[in-house]
């Protein structure tokens, strides 16, 4: 099996329930484990323009499945909740972001893993930091001090 890390985020259509949803969504996945999840965070909306409040998790997934079906398995959820593709920073009822599948290093015109942005982005650093830190000690978080966090308010804990 390989482990996957997967970012959870949704600021649209009851954000925590979407999240929620989509975990069981993503435990049922055949020749997969959801193996882990972090807390859930709300988190100020990154990038242009004025948007709801996300909420944000982080899980871990055990697969068979190659990157190309996992990524497939994603969109269909992602779908499922009602993901309309409209605008690129646009408010979205649910999206999943492949962070890390294994230690693969994948470069597609559909999929670039580990993902590009995950680290610059404190809403998915912080929730990976709850299931896996030892991820942010590799390299590809240069200059990232591994589970030290500028104290923000752009992020916050839900529901413990
Ligand atoms: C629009 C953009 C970049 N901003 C976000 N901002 C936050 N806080 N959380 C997200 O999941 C998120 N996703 C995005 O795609």
């Amino acid at each position: 099996m390989i482990r996957c890390y997967i970012a959870l985020g949704s600021n649209l259509g009851e954000p925590q329930k979407q999240v929620r949803s989509a975990l069981s969504a993503l435990a049922a996945l055949p020749n997969s484990a959801l193996v882990n999840c972090s807390r859930l965070y709300g988190s100020i909306a990154v990038g242009p323009g004025q948007q709801n409040d996300y909420v944000n998790a982080v899980a871990a997934l055990d697969t068979t499945l190659t990157a190309a079906q996992l990524l497939a398995a994603m969109q269909r959820i992602e779908a499922q909740h009602q993901r309309r593709r409209a605008e690129r920073w646009g408010p979205r009822t649910l999206d999943l972001d492949l962070l890390l599948y294994g230690e693969s290093r994948i470069n597609t015109d559909t999929l670039c893993v580990p993902h590009p942005r995950m680290h610059q982005r404190d809403f998915v650093l912080r929730p990976l930091t709850d299931i896996a830190p030892q991820k942010l000690l590799q390299s590809e978080f240069d200059g990232i001090n591994s589970g030290t966090f500028k104290d923000t308010d752009d992020l916050w804990v839900l529901n413990e």
